[in-house]
């Protein structure tokens, strides 16, 4: 938070000091009110100008009145909800912009219509206006609720500096009209600079000098509070610029009302109180009809409403260095334009200028944002003729400082932006610039999606690729069946997919398998890491499926969501052709071990590994078949058999010879968790036997199996009697246990890439 003279003053410096801190503290709050209330004056009058212009002018009263009034009785409720003072309400600028189009729209309509009373057609703009701020209401309470802080990230931030941008030009715009009272000042100056229709004679020097001065007083409103860090600064412009445009007309001897008539001053304002009857009064005369074609248009003001009010909580939060609650604070404006509406005013919410001067002059008291309130709703109720002497080109020049402020802030961002971001952010700007906001707001979404869609597509599909050689199945298997897949596991490929497949990443799988170097025998497709899939990217899969048919390769897709399995399904994609769908990743590679082990030959179910050229296969010929024999038992197992249970006895360990056994984790409460599955030419029970404790899992013949087992006793007689022997068998049951290891680590490893 900011620090006050107040806090920064000295405690202990007597009761002389603390008198004079008071008294300083009190003058500051009432500096913080004067300038917050002049500042909400000028933004009050400059919307009331800008809506209520052209045909409309006659209503400007009404307006202002209705702006008043909603404001003053806001502001209570804005209190009510937030709870502390230390935040103010405003107009929101840009809110305003859109509301000018359709108080435009709604003028026209009833124009054609033949509603021509001034007074009718004021009220019914009026109402339109509340319509629009109500729906504003409406969705700001609705987003307070729901959690509106999120929607902060929704938009990208080239599209949200190009839309500002281009409001900033709309303001300019409006600022040079307002303040040199010209109605298109665009056409104005191309037709003064057209040498064609160039007569100095039709040139309207006043037009032309308001419009100078309008610049010069937005130029210093913006730029001398930035070179000169001081409360002070922007009200001194405003004040210097007041009292320049009234020493010129005292000087060139203007009276008041010719000023107003020249356009110099703004037009008089109705004498006595600005309280009206609420233009809710007039609903009924109201023809819902008229708001059909400004929809899009309350669409937009909503939309930019609730952008506007979020960055300027984001941005005051940075500068006042507090948190503040973006919930609640949408709660509190949406209630705020529920009121509002009632009298047809222009959307309100958070004020940033407000509540920056009232924290920065005032320090955030309470006292300053009563006393604000306190002349807004005397100008109220004793009446704001007097504002009709303030000068059109300091209300132009306060639109024209807020518009060069959103460009300055544009030209900052394009600063640090990538090249194509900044196109983005200019094409907004142009578009909401010259075709107005709903359109620039309407583009902005369009390239918020395309920068969403191509950024996203950068990122791969395919998160990594594994060869079979390098990711295998949890099946441990002898010696031989090993180096073979070794050998032949690069036909097997394993794609881990990720993210969103749709039309801009999806093909790029295709490419991948199309661009696979060497013969591939099986394409694994993994969804583990995939959130969904679009119809772009079931087309990549079905081109995938029909590579696969020309070169002779299966594709296998695991770890489907149910939703993708029904998109899968329902496309006809599995079950004829090559592809397949499987649950896990270790279902499809034992599938693709399975084929490439049966085209190198052998190593199916039926595979044989007999235990003694088993043992002299491994560690040389030093022992015959006979050798072993005595110390052996063999077993024959069928299918579903237990051989042995967790947390049993060890009393033998076991050489599969021949078929398929299962280990398996109990976990109380739920099935059996499939460690590894054991092929023939494994060692199983080493592990309790060497320790001398329990059995570390549970051993389930998956098929009819063979085995010879060697128990603790016959091993204690073949250390007697065979002490070669049994050295022998140890080193073999070292090698085992270090090859699991080891094969452990591989699993491991592939799981954490
Ligand atoms: N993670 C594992 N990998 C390979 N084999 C295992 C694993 N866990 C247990 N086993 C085998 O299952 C057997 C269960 O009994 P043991 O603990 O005596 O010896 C164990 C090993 O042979």
């Amino acid at each position: 938070m900011l620090m006050t003279t107040a806090e920064i003053a000295p405690a202990a410096a007597g009761p002389r000091s603390d008198a004079r801190t008071a008294l300083l503290r009190g003058a500051r709050i009432v500096a913080a009110a004067a300038v917050t209330v002049m500042v909400l004056l000028l933004d009050l009058i400059s919307y009331a100008q800008l809506i209520f212009s052209g045909p409309l002018a006659e209503s400007r009263a009404a307006g202002l009145s209705a702006l008043l009034a909603a404001y003053v009785l806001g502001s209570l409720v804005f209190i009510a909800i937030r709870r502390t003072a230390r935040v103010s309400l405003s107009f929101i600028g840009a809110a305003a912009i859109v509301q000018a189009a359709i108080a435009a729209a709604v003028a026209g309509q009833l124009e054609e219509a033949g509603v021509t009373d001034p007074e009718t057609v004021g009220q019914l703009v009026l109402v339109a206006c509340g319509v629009s701020t109500f729906a504003a209401g409406v969705v700001f309470v609705l987003l307070g609720t729901l959690r509106a802080s999120l929607l902060a990230q929704l938009l990208p931030y080239p599209v949200l500096a190009g839309f500002l941008g281009g409001v900033g030009l709309l303001f300019l715009r409006s600022g040079v009209q307002i303040g040199g009272h010209v109605d298109d000042p665009l056409g104005a100056l191309v037709r003064a600079l057209d040498p064609a229709t160039l007569d100095p004679g039709r040139i309207d020097a006043g037009a032309l000098a308001r419009i100078a001065l309008t610049l010069a007083i937005g130029f210093c409103a913006f730029y001398l509070p930035r070179i000169i860090r001081h409360w002070g600064t922007y009200p001194t412009v405003i004040l210097a610029s007041l009292v320049v445009v009234h020493l010129g007309l005292a000087w060139t001897g203007t009276s008041i009302g010719a000023a107003q008539g020249a356009g110099w001053l703004i037009e008089p304002l109705p004498a006595g109180s600005l309280l009206r009857p609420p233009a809710i009064g007039s609903l009924l005369a109201f023809d819902p009809h008229l708001l059909l074609p400004i929809w899009p248009k309350i669409a937009t003001l909503v939309i930019v409403a609730v952008i506007i009010q979020i960055l300027y909580v984001v941005s005051v939060e940075l500068e006042i260095r507090r948190e503040l609650n973006i919930d609640r604070i949408f709660v509190a404006s949406g209630a705020t334009n529920l009121v509002g509406s009632l009298f047809g005013s222009s959307a309100m919410g958070f004020g940033r200028t407000s509540t920056l001067l009232l924290h920065n002059i005032g320090g955030g008291h309470w006292l300053g944002w009563w006393l604000t309130l306190a002349v807004m709703a005397a100008l109220l109720v004793i009446g704001a003729s007097p504002l009709a002497l303030l000068p059109r080109p300091l209300a132009g020049g306060a639109l024209i400082a807020i518009g060069i402020g959103l460009l300055f802030n544009l030209s900052l961002a394009c600063r640090t932006l990538p090249g194509w971001e900044i196109a983005i952010a200019l094409v907004v700007c142009a578009a909401t610039a010259f075709f107005g906001a709903t359109t620039g707001f309407l583009v902005g979404v369009v390239l918020a999606i395309l920068i969403f869609g191509v950024e996203y597509g950068q990122i791969g599909a395919i998160r990594r690729s594994l060869s079979g050689a390098e990711r295998r199945s949890s099946i441990i298997r002898g010696p031989d069946a090993a180096a073979r897949l070794q050998e032949a596991g690069g036909r097997t490929r394993i794609y881990t997919l990720q993210g969103y497949l749709f039309f801009l990443n999806a093909q790029a799988v295709y490419r991948r398998a199309a661009a696979e170097a060497g013969p591939l025998r099986v394409l694994i497709l993994d969804f583990r890491e995939t959130v969904g899939l679009d119809s772009s990217a079931l087309i990549a899969f079905r081109k995938i499926g029909q590579l696969a048919e020309q070169r002779g390769f299966d594709v296998l897709l695991v770890h489907l969501t149910p939703r993708a399995l029904r998109q899968v399904t329902r496309n006809g994609l599995a079950g004829e052709g090559r592809i397949q769908i499987l649950n896990t990743l270790d279902e499809a590679l034992r599938a693709a071990e399975t084929t490439l082990l049966a085209e190198a030959g052998g190593a199916g179910p039926g595979e044989v590994a007999v235990f003694a050229r088993h043992m002299a296969d491994r560690l040389g010929g030093a022992s015959g078949p006979g050798d072993f024999a005595p110390y052996m038992t063999v077993r024959d197992l069928s299918a579903g058999a237990v051989l042995m249970r967790q947390g049993e006895a060890a009393e033998a360990l076991y050489f599969l010879e021949t078929g398929v056994v299962s280990i398996e984790m109990e976990v109380p409460g739920r099935a059996n968790l499939r460690l590894r599955t054991t092929t023939a030419g494994t060692v199983i029970g080493e592990i309790a036997l060497v320790q001398g404790g329990r059995r570390t899992a549970t051993a389930i013949a998956e098929t009819s199996c063979r085995v010879v087992g060697i128990d603790r006793a016959a091993l204690a007689r073949m250390e007697r009697e065979r002490p070669d022997l049994a050295l022998f068998f140890q080193r073999f049951l070292i090698l085992e246990l270090a090859g699991k290891v080891s094969d452990t680590n591989r699993l491991l490893e592939a799981e954490m890439q």
